[in-house]
């Protein structure tokens, strides 16, 4: 059974959707985040999730017990907001000891339960400073020990990384990842930065003007997106016109005409006419001479060429007059590429999603899915 569950909500503000009849149900123990683009209707979602909105339409339950009539207070939630709202004249112990103490929870369990959250978030030695001596990490972890010393059935988090500098950024999501996992809490943690959702998070539902547009693991995202606004929001990703042609209902196959080629595709369902082939850069390559002449490419020019390393990133004009961002790697000189030379791109077809013309839905998906369950 799902430990929450969000049951085809609906929240207006006036005539407008904030969240457009949401689904989810999530299980115990699962961090699901919750990712989109600003006012796509995470917050609302979250603060919907904690009782300070009201939905119009559609259910909250936590486990079996519906929660529409249950005030925020009695909804057993601990909560990390973006600027920490820590109270700036209490101590860190007494900010930590301040929802302990409007339970009534007695003297030597506020001490006991205080010292224990402030270990776990590694800031034992600082108990009785002021949070204005602390720097931007610190004070998070004062809000995260604040929302876990409660011991609450679902942790919320909304954006508590996005006031910290990029580097403090990354330790931290990566401790409160193994945080969540230790102590075992459900969290939903909402953000619009895909690499941390990806980074941290078992399931992320992908929102768009208040709608949820996907929901899956991170890899399922990634390399299976359901639409153009997936495949675009997540990571980057080349859009190539393409035309299929002669579907065959018995193979389940079609022709593709992308650029100069034509190619034999599956496709999930029948389908003729315009559609839009996604691929990543990674997915892309520059063809090397005399490797396998048998997987599909476009030719095209380089335009540009970055050189990142790890990784070099390639502008290629197709002779279709498309442009493609190729990331290849190039572990020898002769491997690298200048402007202005002919390229030839290689892809498998395998590794592509196909859409509809308009981008609403994959008329193929990743092939490749079934063989990333390990992850
Ligand atoms: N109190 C409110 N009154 C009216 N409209 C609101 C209110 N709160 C949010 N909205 C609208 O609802 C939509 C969703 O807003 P929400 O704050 O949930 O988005 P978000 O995804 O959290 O964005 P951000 O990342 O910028 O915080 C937006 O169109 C926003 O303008």
């Amino acid at each position: 059974m799902a430990q929450i569950t969000i049951d085809h909500v609906t929240k207006y503000f006036g005539d407008a959707k904030g969240v457009d009849d949401a689904h989810i149900d999530i299980g115990h123990g699962e961090f699901f985040t919750l990712l989109g683009p600003s006012g796509c209707g995470k917050t609302t979602l979250l603060r919907t999730l904690a009782g300070f909105y009201q939905q119009e339409e559609g259910s909250i339950y936590f486990g079996e017990k519906c929660m529409d009539s249950e005030p925020a207070h009695k909804r057993d939630i601990g909560m990390v907001f973006q600027n920490y709202a820590i109270f700036p004249h209490l101590t860190v112990f007494e900010n930590v000891a301040y929802g302990l103490r409007a339970r009534k929870v007695s003297k030597q369990d506020i001490e006991r339960r205080v010292s224990e959250a402030l270990e776990v978030v590694e800031l034992s030695a600082h108990r009785s400073k002021q949070p204005a001596q602390m720097s931007g990490g610190q004070q998070q972890r004062i809000a995260l020990a604040r929302a876990i010393v409660i011991h609450p059935g679902l942790l919320l988090m909304d954006e508590p990384l996005s006031n910290l500098d990029a580097k403090l950024r990354l330790k931290m999501r990566s401790e409160i990842r193994a945080l969540q996992k230790r102590l075992n809490i459900t969290t939903i943690y909402v953000t619009h930065d895909q690499e941390e959702a990806l980074a941290v998070s078992d399931r992320i539902a992908v929102l768009n003007q208040g709608r949820i547009q996907q929901v899956g693991r991170p890899h399922e995202i990634y390399l299976n997106p359901v639409n153009r606004f997936v495949a675009n929001f997540i990571g980057s990703t080349n859009f190539i016109d393409t035309e299929i042609m002669g579907y065959d209902p018995a193979t389940k196959k079609a022709n593709m005409r992308i650029a100069e080629q034509q190619v034999s595709v599956p496709l999930d369902r029948a389908y003729n006419g315009k559609a839009l082939f996604s691929i990543r850069p990674e997915q892309l390559k520059l063809k090397k001479a005399n490797t396998d002449s048998e997987v599909p490419s476009v030719v095209g020019s380089i335009t540009e060429v970055t050189f990142l390393g790890e990784k070099v990133e390639y502008l290629i004009d197709l002779k279709n007059g498309q442009t493609v961002q190729v990331n290849d790697h190039a572990v020898s000189y002769s491997e690298l590429r200048g402007v202005g030379q002919f390229a030839e791109v290689c892809f498998h077809v395998s590794d592509a999603v196909i859409f509809d013309e308009e981008g609403k839905e994959a008329i193929k998906s990743n092939g490749n899915i079934s063989a990333a369950q390990a992850i």
